[in-house]
Protein backbone atom coordinates (compact mmCIF):
# COMPACT_ATOMS: atom_id res chain seq x y z
CA UNK A 1 0.00 0.00 0.00
CA UNK A 2 1.34 3.55 -0.85
CA UNK A 3 0.90 5.66 2.12
CA UNK A 4 1.30 9.12 4.05
CA UNK A 5 2.82 9.84 7.10
CA UNK A 6 1.27 12.86 8.85
CA UNK A 7 2.84 13.99 12.04
CA UNK A 8 0.89 16.87 14.26
CA UNK A 9 3.03 17.42 17.46
CA UNK A 10 1.94 19.48 19.63
CA UNK A 11 2.56 20.95 22.99
CA UNK A 12 1.63 17.58 25.14
CA UNK A 13 0.89 15.30 22.30
CA UNK A 14 1.75 14.05 18.93
CA UNK A 15 -0.43 12.82 16.86
CA UNK A 16 -0.23 10.91 13.82
CA UNK A 17 -2.37 9.53 10.80
CA UNK A 18 -1.46 7.14 7.91
CA UNK A 19 -3.08 7.73 4.63
CA UNK A 20 -3.40 5.76 2.12
CA UNK A 21 -2.80 7.63 -1.39
CA UNK A 22 -3.95 5.31 -4.12
CA UNK A 23 -5.46 5.69 -6.44
CA UNK A 24 -6.04 8.79 -4.80
CA UNK A 25 -5.83 10.52 -1.11
CA UNK A 26 -8.09 8.70 1.15
CA UNK A 27 -10.63 10.72 3.11
CA UNK A 28 -9.97 8.93 5.84
CA UNK A 29 -6.84 7.59 7.60
CA UNK A 30 -5.62 3.67 7.45
CA UNK A 31 -4.24 4.19 10.60
CA UNK A 32 -4.26 7.06 13.33
CA UNK A 33 -4.25 7.95 16.87
CA UNK A 34 -1.95 9.95 19.08
CA UNK A 35 0.43 10.47 21.98
CA UNK A 36 -1.63 11.99 25.00
CA UNK A 37 -0.22 13.57 28.00
CA UNK A 38 3.47 13.85 26.88
CA UNK A 39 5.43 15.10 29.93
CA UNK A 40 3.04 13.48 32.41
CA UNK A 41 2.09 9.77 31.70
CA UNK A 42 2.43 9.37 28.44
CA UNK A 43 -0.04 6.87 26.54
CA UNK A 44 -0.68 6.14 22.62
CA UNK A 45 -3.96 5.63 21.55
CA UNK A 46 -4.67 4.42 17.52
CA UNK A 47 -7.21 3.30 15.66
CA UNK A 48 -7.31 1.72 12.47
CA UNK A 49 -9.71 2.34 9.92
CA UNK A 50 -11.08 -1.56 9.76
CA UNK A 51 -12.01 -0.97 13.87
CA UNK A 52 -9.33 -2.30 16.20
CA UNK A 53 -7.84 -0.36 18.72
CA UNK A 54 -4.13 -0.11 20.25
CA UNK A 55 -2.86 1.20 23.27
CA UNK A 56 0.14 1.34 25.26
CA UNK A 57 2.43 3.14 27.87
CA UNK A 58 5.27 5.25 26.74
CA UNK A 59 8.27 5.06 28.77
CA UNK A 60 9.15 8.25 29.99
CA UNK A 61 12.57 9.16 31.02
CA UNK A 62 12.68 10.30 34.77
CA UNK A 63 14.13 13.66 34.39
CA UNK A 64 12.15 17.27 34.46
CA UNK A 65 13.86 17.52 30.40
CA UNK A 66 10.92 18.69 28.32
CA UNK A 67 12.98 17.92 25.65
CA UNK A 68 14.00 14.32 26.49
CA UNK A 69 10.29 13.63 26.98
CA UNK A 70 9.36 14.93 23.71
CA UNK A 71 12.42 13.17 22.25
CA UNK A 72 11.03 9.63 23.69
CA UNK A 73 7.82 9.99 22.96
CA UNK A 74 8.85 10.05 19.62
CA UNK A 75 11.31 7.55 19.39
CA UNK A 76 8.68 5.48 21.36
CA UNK A 77 5.89 6.27 17.85
CA UNK A 78 8.36 6.13 15.02
CA UNK A 79 9.17 1.99 16.10
CA UNK A 80 5.57 1.90 17.36
CA UNK A 81 4.83 2.76 13.59
CA UNK A 82 7.64 0.29 12.18
CA UNK A 83 6.03 -2.43 13.34
CA UNK A 84 2.45 -1.99 12.96
CA UNK A 85 2.93 -1.21 9.26
CA UNK A 86 5.07 -3.39 8.00
CA UNK A 87 4.28 -3.49 4.38
CA UNK A 88 4.35 0.00 3.67
CA UNK A 89 5.40 1.76 0.88
CA UNK A 90 5.69 5.23 2.52
CA UNK A 91 5.69 7.90 -0.19
CA UNK A 92 6.79 10.84 2.28
CA UNK A 93 5.69 12.55 5.73
CA UNK A 94 3.61 15.96 6.37
CA UNK A 95 4.37 17.73 9.42
CA UNK A 96 2.16 20.41 10.83
CA UNK A 97 5.00 23.45 11.30
CA UNK A 98 3.43 26.07 13.80
CA UNK A 99 5.15 28.84 12.75
CA UNK A 100 6.72 29.65 9.05
CA UNK A 101 7.41 33.69 9.63
CA UNK A 102 6.59 36.51 7.27
CA UNK A 103 7.89 34.58 4.00
CA UNK A 104 6.28 31.34 3.95
CA UNK A 105 2.77 31.48 2.57
CA UNK A 106 2.54 27.52 0.90
CA UNK A 107 3.60 24.05 1.99
CA UNK A 108 7.69 23.43 1.32
CA UNK A 109 9.58 20.65 0.93
CA UNK A 110 11.96 20.27 3.82
CA UNK A 111 16.04 19.87 3.41
CA UNK A 112 18.69 20.68 6.09
CA UNK A 113 18.71 24.29 5.16
CA UNK A 114 14.70 25.02 5.32
CA UNK A 115 14.68 23.05 8.95
CA UNK A 116 17.93 25.42 10.36
CA UNK A 117 15.49 28.53 9.10
CA UNK A 118 12.85 27.00 10.71
CA UNK A 119 14.55 26.88 13.66
CA UNK A 120 14.38 30.44 13.92
CA UNK A 121 10.96 30.78 15.13
CA UNK A 122 11.04 28.52 18.15
CA UNK A 123 11.30 31.64 20.44
CA UNK A 124 8.02 32.43 18.83
CA UNK A 125 5.92 29.08 19.21
CA UNK A 126 8.05 27.44 21.92
CA UNK A 127 5.51 24.52 23.03
CA UNK A 128 5.30 23.60 19.13
CA UNK A 129 7.87 24.68 16.95
CA UNK A 130 11.01 23.01 18.58
CA UNK A 131 8.72 19.61 18.60
CA UNK A 132 7.88 20.05 15.22
CA UNK A 133 11.15 20.29 13.69
CA UNK A 134 12.35 17.10 16.27
CA UNK A 135 10.22 15.11 14.04
CA UNK A 136 11.16 16.24 11.14
CA UNK A 137 14.95 15.96 12.43
CA UNK A 138 14.12 12.08 13.45
CA UNK A 139 12.54 10.88 10.20
CA UNK A 140 15.46 12.32 7.92
CA UNK A 141 17.97 10.00 10.47
CA UNK A 142 15.63 7.34 10.37
CA UNK A 143 14.52 7.48 6.55
CA UNK A 144 16.88 9.72 4.65
CA UNK A 145 15.65 9.32 1.48
CA UNK A 146 11.94 10.25 2.16
CA UNK A 147 10.36 13.17 1.01
CA UNK A 148 9.07 15.31 3.82
CA UNK A 149 6.49 18.65 4.00
CA UNK A 150 6.15 21.16 6.33
CA UNK A 151 2.76 22.66 6.16
CA UNK A 152 2.63 26.09 8.10
CA UNK A 153 -0.19 26.86 10.70
CA UNK A 154 0.57 30.63 9.44
CA UNK A 155 0.49 29.90 5.98
CA UNK A 156 -3.36 30.38 5.33
CA UNK A 157 -3.71 34.00 6.77
CA UNK A 158 -0.68 35.46 4.65
CA UNK A 159 -3.93 36.62 2.48
CA UNK A 160 -4.43 39.49 5.24
CA UNK A 161 -4.95 42.43 4.51
CA UNK A 162 -1.83 44.72 5.61
CA UNK A 163 -3.68 46.47 7.95
CA UNK A 164 -4.80 42.92 9.83
CA UNK A 165 -0.93 42.28 10.44
CA UNK A 166 0.12 45.30 11.56
CA UNK A 167 0.92 46.38 15.40
CA UNK A 168 1.04 50.41 16.60
CA UNK A 169 4.69 49.74 17.04
CA UNK A 170 7.42 51.58 14.70
CA UNK A 171 7.64 50.67 11.18
CA UNK A 172 11.38 49.28 11.90
CA UNK A 173 10.04 46.62 14.43
CA UNK A 174 7.11 45.38 11.40
CA UNK A 175 10.23 45.23 9.03
CA UNK A 176 12.33 42.50 10.76
CA UNK A 177 9.16 40.71 11.02
CA UNK A 178 6.91 41.66 14.44
CA UNK A 179 3.79 41.30 13.35
CA UNK A 180 0.86 39.51 13.72
CA UNK A 181 1.04 35.80 11.93
CA UNK A 182 -2.01 33.78 13.10
CA UNK A 183 -2.62 30.19 13.81
CA UNK A 184 -4.34 26.80 13.31
CA UNK A 185 -4.46 27.37 9.91
CA UNK A 186 -4.42 24.26 8.63
CA UNK A 187 -7.73 24.05 10.60
CA UNK A 188 -8.89 26.68 9.02
CA UNK A 189 -8.25 26.03 5.52
CA UNK A 190 -10.14 22.54 5.89
CA UNK A 191 -12.87 24.39 7.57
CA UNK A 192 -13.29 26.66 4.27
CA UNK A 193 -13.66 23.81 2.35
CA UNK A 194 -16.19 22.48 4.16
CA UNK A 195 -18.62 25.90 3.97
CA UNK A 196 -20.54 25.28 1.35
CA UNK A 197 -21.97 22.23 2.47
CA UNK A 198 -21.97 23.04 6.03
CA UNK A 199 -23.53 26.51 5.57
CA UNK A 200 -23.99 26.98 1.69
CA UNK A 201 -22.54 28.29 -0.83
CA UNK A 202 -23.49 31.47 -0.76
CA UNK A 203 -23.14 32.24 2.75
CA UNK A 204 -19.63 30.89 2.67
CA UNK A 205 -18.86 33.49 0.05
CA UNK A 206 -19.88 35.70 2.82
CA UNK A 207 -18.68 37.01 6.36
CA UNK A 208 -17.75 33.60 8.23
CA UNK A 209 -16.10 33.80 11.78
CA UNK A 210 -14.35 30.27 12.66
CA UNK A 211 -14.06 29.62 16.32
CA UNK A 212 -11.16 27.20 16.45
CA UNK A 213 -11.36 26.24 20.28
CA UNK A 214 -9.40 23.45 21.58
CA UNK A 215 -6.71 23.08 24.17
CA UNK A 216 -4.71 26.39 22.22
CA UNK A 217 -8.18 28.54 21.14
CA UNK A 218 -7.83 31.26 18.38
CA UNK A 219 -10.75 32.70 15.86
CA UNK A 220 -10.34 33.50 12.28
CA UNK A 221 -12.80 36.27 10.38
CA UNK A 222 -12.88 35.07 6.44
CA UNK A 223 -14.15 36.57 3.84
CA UNK A 224 -15.25 34.62 0.24
CA UNK A 225 -13.37 31.50 2.17
CA UNK A 226 -9.73 33.62 3.14
CA UNK A 227 -8.70 34.51 6.42
CA UNK A 228 -9.38 38.63 6.51
CA UNK A 229 -8.03 38.89 10.50
CA UNK A 230 -7.20 36.16 13.26
CA UNK A 231 -7.33 36.69 17.21
CA UNK A 232 -3.59 34.95 17.36
CA UNK A 233 -0.82 37.46 16.35
CA UNK A 234 3.09 37.37 16.69
CA UNK A 235 2.85 33.96 18.86
CA UNK A 236 0.09 31.72 19.95
CA UNK A 237 -0.50 33.30 23.08
CA UNK A 238 -2.78 36.09 21.74
CA UNK A 239 -6.31 35.98 21.78
CA UNK A 240 -8.55 33.91 23.80
CA UNK A 241 -8.26 32.77 26.93
CA UNK A 242 -7.20 28.70 26.66
CA UNK A 243 -6.09 26.06 28.33
CA UNK A 244 -2.73 27.53 29.94
CA UNK A 245 -2.31 30.51 28.08
CA UNK A 246 -3.58 34.00 28.75
CA UNK A 247 -4.57 34.86 25.50
CA UNK A 248 -4.33 38.81 24.71
CA UNK A 249 -2.94 40.59 27.84
CA UNK A 250 -2.45 44.47 28.97
CA UNK A 251 1.44 44.90 27.76
CA UNK A 252 1.70 47.25 31.11
CA UNK A 253 0.88 43.88 32.90
CA UNK A 254 4.19 42.62 31.37
CA UNK A 255 6.17 45.61 32.81
CA UNK A 256 4.84 45.07 36.00
CA UNK A 257 6.06 41.61 36.71
CA UNK A 258 9.14 42.41 35.27
CA UNK A 259 10.06 45.82 37.56
CA UNK A 260 7.50 44.78 40.88
CA UNK A 261 8.45 40.72 40.84
CA UNK A 262 11.63 40.70 39.19
CA UNK A 263 10.36 38.08 36.49
CA UNK A 264 12.73 37.61 33.16
CA UNK A 265 11.72 36.01 30.03
CA UNK A 266 11.88 32.70 30.86
CA UNK A 267 9.40 33.40 34.27
CA UNK A 268 6.90 35.42 32.17
CA UNK A 269 6.79 32.87 29.53
CA UNK A 270 5.86 30.20 31.86
CA UNK A 271 3.58 32.36 32.89
CA UNK A 272 1.74 33.13 30.13
CA UNK A 273 2.20 30.14 28.04
CA UNK A 274 1.42 27.39 31.12
CA UNK A 275 0.24 28.58 34.36
CA UNK A 276 -2.59 30.82 32.93
CA UNK A 277 -5.73 30.73 31.20
CA UNK A 278 -8.26 27.87 32.45
CA UNK A 279 -5.83 26.29 34.93
CA UNK A 280 -4.68 29.95 35.80
CA UNK A 281 -7.87 31.62 36.62
CA UNK A 282 -9.83 28.12 38.12
CA UNK A 283 -6.78 26.78 40.10
CA UNK A 284 -7.94 23.33 39.35
CA UNK A 285 -7.66 21.58 35.65
CA UNK A 286 -6.69 23.44 32.12
CA UNK A 287 -9.29 20.82 31.10
CA UNK A 288 -12.59 21.90 29.85
CA UNK A 289 -14.52 18.82 31.01
CA UNK A 290 -13.19 18.97 34.59
CA UNK A 291 -13.92 22.96 35.07
CA UNK A 292 -18.05 21.99 33.14
CA UNK A 293 -17.99 18.82 35.66
CA UNK A 294 -16.79 20.73 38.54
CA UNK A 295 -19.36 22.50 41.07
CA UNK A 296 -16.05 25.12 42.26
CA UNK A 297 -16.92 28.83 42.08
CA UNK A 298 -13.69 29.42 40.41
CA UNK A 299 -14.69 26.17 37.85
CA UNK A 300 -17.74 28.57 37.07
CA UNK A 301 -15.73 31.39 36.66
CA UNK A 302 -13.17 30.50 34.47
CA UNK A 303 -15.93 28.77 31.70
CA UNK A 304 -17.30 31.76 32.01
CA UNK A 305 -14.48 34.17 31.50
CA UNK A 306 -13.16 31.99 28.23
CA UNK A 307 -17.10 32.84 26.75
CA UNK A 308 -17.13 36.10 27.62
CA UNK A 309 -13.33 36.68 25.98
CA UNK A 310 -14.62 34.90 22.99
CA UNK A 311 -17.92 36.66 22.50
CA UNK A 312 -15.66 40.19 22.57
CA UNK A 313 -13.42 38.63 20.01
CA UNK A 314 -16.30 37.48 17.68
CA UNK A 315 -17.40 41.07 17.44
CA UNK A 316 -13.77 42.35 17.14
CA UNK A 317 -13.93 39.76 13.79
CA UNK A 318 -16.99 40.75 13.00
CA UNK A 319 -15.64 44.36 12.35
CA UNK A 320 -13.04 42.92 10.85
CA UNK A 321 -15.23 41.03 8.42
CA UNK A 322 -17.34 43.52 8.15
CA UNK A 323 -20.38 41.50 9.53
CA UNK A 324 -21.35 38.08 10.52
CA UNK A 325 -23.68 35.88 8.33
CA UNK A 326 -22.43 32.35 9.75
CA UNK A 327 -20.75 31.44 13.26
CA UNK A 328 -18.85 27.66 12.72
CA UNK A 329 -17.20 26.49 15.70
CA UNK A 330 -14.43 24.12 15.70
CA UNK A 331 -11.38 22.07 17.97
CA UNK A 332 -12.10 19.70 20.92
CA UNK A 333 -14.20 22.64 23.17
CA UNK A 334 -16.13 23.72 19.70
CA UNK A 335 -17.22 20.56 18.67
CA UNK A 336 -17.66 18.66 22.08
CA UNK A 337 -18.73 21.35 24.40
CA UNK A 338 -22.07 22.69 24.05
CA UNK A 339 -22.34 24.56 27.13
CA UNK A 340 -19.50 26.97 26.02
CA UNK A 341 -21.40 27.55 22.33
CA UNK A 342 -24.03 28.28 24.26
CA UNK A 343 -22.27 30.70 26.55
CA UNK A 344 -21.30 32.18 23.43
CA UNK A 345 -23.63 32.43 21.25
CA UNK A 346 -26.38 33.83 24.14
CA UNK A 347 -23.61 36.66 24.51
CA UNK A 348 -23.51 37.18 20.43
CA UNK A 349 -27.62 38.50 20.49
CA UNK A 350 -26.99 41.23 19.77
CA UNK A 351 -25.14 40.35 15.87
CA UNK A 352 -28.22 37.96 14.75
CA UNK A 353 -27.18 35.05 16.80
CA UNK A 354 -29.86 32.71 18.30
CA UNK A 355 -28.85 28.90 19.40
CA UNK A 356 -31.86 25.91 18.93
CA UNK A 357 -30.92 24.80 21.70
CA UNK A 358 -31.57 21.27 21.09
CA UNK A 359 -29.48 20.92 18.01
CA UNK A 360 -26.60 22.09 20.32
CA UNK A 361 -27.10 19.83 22.77
CA UNK A 362 -27.75 17.09 20.10
CA UNK A 363 -24.28 18.64 18.64
CA UNK A 364 -25.90 18.67 15.26
CA UNK A 365 -23.91 20.11 12.38
CA UNK A 366 -26.02 23.20 11.91
CA UNK A 367 -27.56 24.76 16.21
CA UNK A 368 -28.85 28.11 14.54
CA UNK A 369 -32.80 28.71 15.55
CA UNK A 370 -34.94 28.20 12.23
CA UNK A 371 -35.43 31.74 10.81
CA UNK A 372 -32.41 33.41 12.65
CA UNK A 373 -30.15 35.40 10.23
CA UNK A 374 -26.60 33.91 11.16
CA UNK A 375 -26.42 30.35 10.66
CA UNK A 376 -24.36 28.56 13.36
CA UNK A 377 -22.54 25.35 12.53
CA UNK A 378 -20.29 22.48 14.46
CA UNK A 379 -17.57 21.45 12.10
CA UNK A 380 -15.01 18.45 13.02
CA UNK A 381 -11.69 20.09 12.04
CA UNK A 382 -9.17 17.98 10.22
CA UNK A 383 -5.42 19.08 10.71
CA UNK A 384 -3.74 15.80 9.53
CA UNK A 385 -6.01 15.04 6.70
CA UNK A 386 -5.35 18.76 5.22
CA UNK A 387 -0.84 17.91 5.78
CA UNK A 388 -1.90 15.02 3.61
CA UNK A 389 -3.51 17.00 1.10
CA UNK A 390 -0.70 19.10 1.12
CA UNK A 391 1.84 16.83 1.42
CA UNK A 392 0.68 14.49 -1.58
CA UNK A 393 -0.12 18.03 -3.67
CA UNK A 394 3.66 18.51 -3.14
CA UNK A 395 5.12 15.17 -3.59
CA UNK A 396 2.63 14.04 -6.19
CA UNK A 397 1.80 10.39 -6.30
N1 LIG B 1 -16.73 16.19 25.48
C1 LIG B 1 -16.06 17.31 25.76
N2 LIG B 1 -16.65 18.28 26.47
C2 LIG B 1 -15.98 19.40 26.77
N3 LIG B 1 -14.71 19.65 26.39
C3 LIG B 1 -14.09 18.71 25.67
C4 LIG B 1 -14.72 17.49 25.31
N4 LIG B 1 -13.84 16.75 24.60
C5 LIG B 1 -12.70 17.48 24.53
N5 LIG B 1 -12.85 18.64 25.17
C6 LIG B 1 -11.85 19.70 25.39
O1 LIG B 1 -11.12 19.99 24.22
C7 LIG B 1 -9.83 20.48 24.58
C8 LIG B 1 -8.77 19.83 23.67
O2 LIG B 1 -9.06 20.15 22.35
P1 LIG B 1 -8.16 19.67 21.12
O3 LIG B 1 -8.66 20.39 19.92
O4 LIG B 1 -8.15 18.18 21.08
O5 LIG B 1 -6.77 20.23 21.61
P2 LIG B 1 -5.36 20.34 20.95
O6 LIG B 1 -5.10 21.81 20.93
O7 LIG B 1 -4.45 19.60 21.87
O8 LIG B 1 -5.41 19.78 19.54
C9 LIG B 1 -9.66 20.17 26.05
O9 LIG B 1 -9.84 21.35 26.81
C10 LIG B 1 -10.82 19.22 26.35
O10 LIG B 1 -11.27 19.35 27.66
C1 LIG C 1 -1.04 27.17 17.50
C2 LIG C 1 -1.67 26.43 18.61
O1 LIG C 1 -2.06 27.02 19.58
O2 LIG C 1 -1.81 25.11 18.44
P1 LIG C 1 -2.47 24.05 19.46
O3 LIG C 1 -3.92 24.37 19.52
O4 LIG C 1 -2.23 22.70 18.80
O5 LIG C 1 -1.80 24.20 20.79
MG1 LIG D 1 -4.74 21.62 18.27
Amino acid sequence: MKALWVLNAGSSSLKFALYPVEPGLADTPALAGQIEAIGSQPRLHARAAAGERFEADVPQPADDDQDAHHQSALDFLLDWMKTHTPRLDLIGVGHRVVHGGAKHSAPLLLDDTLVDALAEFEPLAPLHQPHNLRAVRAVARLMPQLPQVACFDTAFHRSQPPLAQRFALPRALHDEGVRRYGFHGLSYEYIARQLPQAIGAERARGAVIVAHLGNGASMCALRDGQSVASSMGFTAIDGLMMGTRSGSLDPGVLLYLMDRKHMDSAALSRLLYKESGLLGVSGISADMRDLLASPAPEAREAVELFCYRAARELGSLAAAAGGCDALVFTGGIGEHAAAVREGIVTRSAWLGLALDAEANTAHAERIDRAGSPVAIAVVPTNEEWMIARHALDMIGA
